[in-house]
């Protein structure tokens, strides 16, 4: 029998899953035993290799990236795409967590599956480690062999900002002016990179709760792109005031932003993860439309959000057509959950970039 409860995603259709129980029944009846599958798999020599955070850089562009985002949350919202149940493992203070998916695409598809931990105890060892690791294991979709492992931490990189700027587009379109960005911490970065390349904004306003950071980012970015359109903001307000599109990426618990701030019809990309509040406040939600690139993930983990009564839209579905795109008065939330088939995209386009097959 298949056990189809690992499936929580609703779009598996039952002629999916016909197939699989078909193919299933099959290998049973083979003349085929499991020592022999043993024996052929001992002979195979290694299959995959491990592609360094150095190597994802010199092979990644953000247009690249773009695409990838783009495909993976076009085939989730066709339906062509799976992804299983996330799981967070527990360990004292720490956990593991885990999402696989597959997604079906002649230039991006795949199996995969990715492990993250998060230790804070790292912090406190001696010399201290980094409190996240992960790996990201991409098999093919027609063996299930596996090609190829990434480091998360150099994905992450890629993967968050560039759905960033696909939800910007697809929900705000050509932008105004200005860019407000909410801390200067690594994804803060990224983002004033990745958005400023796509829109081109006259100004990126910075804000960090340590001014001495934000400063200092805003002349690192001014010096590589010879350009005078990063500033620093001294407070959060003046930071996103008139602002046509906001970035949050801190790790504060608690709010930053207030609605009364913001002005009507902008776009936020809200990317801080905190289980017991938002950088947002409530008003903001209530009055504002959200989106995610995965609403049952965002309906389990994003607490905070469901309990304002927040419906989720999936930004997926206005790529594709099958909800329409809000109006420009609109003010929209993108609230960035992360999924298995975006870092899936990612992991196939690597492998094929590193095979000179791209
Ligand atoms: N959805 C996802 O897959 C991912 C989400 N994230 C989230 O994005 C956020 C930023 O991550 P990174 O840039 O990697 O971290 P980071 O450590 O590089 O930067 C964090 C920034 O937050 C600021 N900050 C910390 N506490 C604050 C407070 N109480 N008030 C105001 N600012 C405060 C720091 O000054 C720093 O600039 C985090 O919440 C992280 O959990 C990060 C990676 C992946
Ligand atoms: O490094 C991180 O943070 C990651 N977050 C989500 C999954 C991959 C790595």
């Amino acid at each position: 029998m298949v056990n189809i409860s690992y499936f929580y995603d609703a779009k598996v259709t039952e002629a999916i899953i016909y197939e699989m129980c078909e193919e299933i029944v099959q290998y049973e009846s083979d003349e085929f035993t499991h020592n022999e599958d043993n024996n052929n798999m001992q002979k195979m020599s290694c299959p995959y290799e491990y592609l360094t955070d150095h190597r994802i850089e010199e092979l990644l562009t953000w247009e690249k990236a773009y695409e990838a985002a783009e495909r993976a949350l076009e085939r989730f919202a066709t339906g062509e795409a799976h992804q299983s149940e996330r799981l967070k493992v527990p360990v004292g203070p720490n956990f593991l967590f885990t999402m696989c998916g597959y997604l079906k695409d002649e230039e991006y598809g795949g199996l995969v599956s990715l492990l993250f931990t998060q230790f804070i105890s790292n912090k406190k060892l001696e010399p201290p480690l980094p409190v996240v690791h992960s790996d990201i294991t991409l098999m093919d979709e027609k063996t299930g062999v596996t090609k190829v492992i990434v480091p998360g931490r150099e994905l992450v990189n890629w993967v968050l900002p560039s759905v960033s700027v696909m939800a910007t587009r697809h929900l705000h379109g050509k932008t105004g002016e200005v860019l407000a960005i909410i801390g200067a911490g690594n994804q803060g970065r990224l983002h004033a990179i990745a958005l400023h390349k796509f829109f081109n904004f006259s100004e990126v306003r910075v804000w960090n709760r340590t001014a001495s950071k934000a400063e200092d980012l805003v002349k690192q970015l001014n010096k590589a792109m010879t350009s005078s359109v990063f500033v620093t903001a001294n407070f959060v307000e003046e930071c996103v005031n008139n602002a046509d599109v906001i970035v949050t990426a801190t790790k504060a618990s608690q709010t930053l932003v207030k609605y009364s701030w913001i002005k009507k019809g902008a776009h936020i990309n809200a990317i801080g993860v905190s289980v017991v509040t938002t950088e947002l406040d409530d008003e903001t939600y209530r009055s504002s439309t959200t989106y995610t690139d995965n609403k049952e993930a965002a309906e389990i983990e994003l607490k905070p959000i469901v309990k304002l009564g927040v419906k989720f839209k999936e930004v997926g579905d206005v790529i594709v057509g099958k909800i329409q795109a809000p109006k420009k008065s609109d003010t929209t939330i993108f609230q960035s959950s992360g999924t298995a088939i975006q870092y899936c995209a990612f992991a196939r386009l690597i492998s094929d970039l590193h095979k000179g097959k791209q």
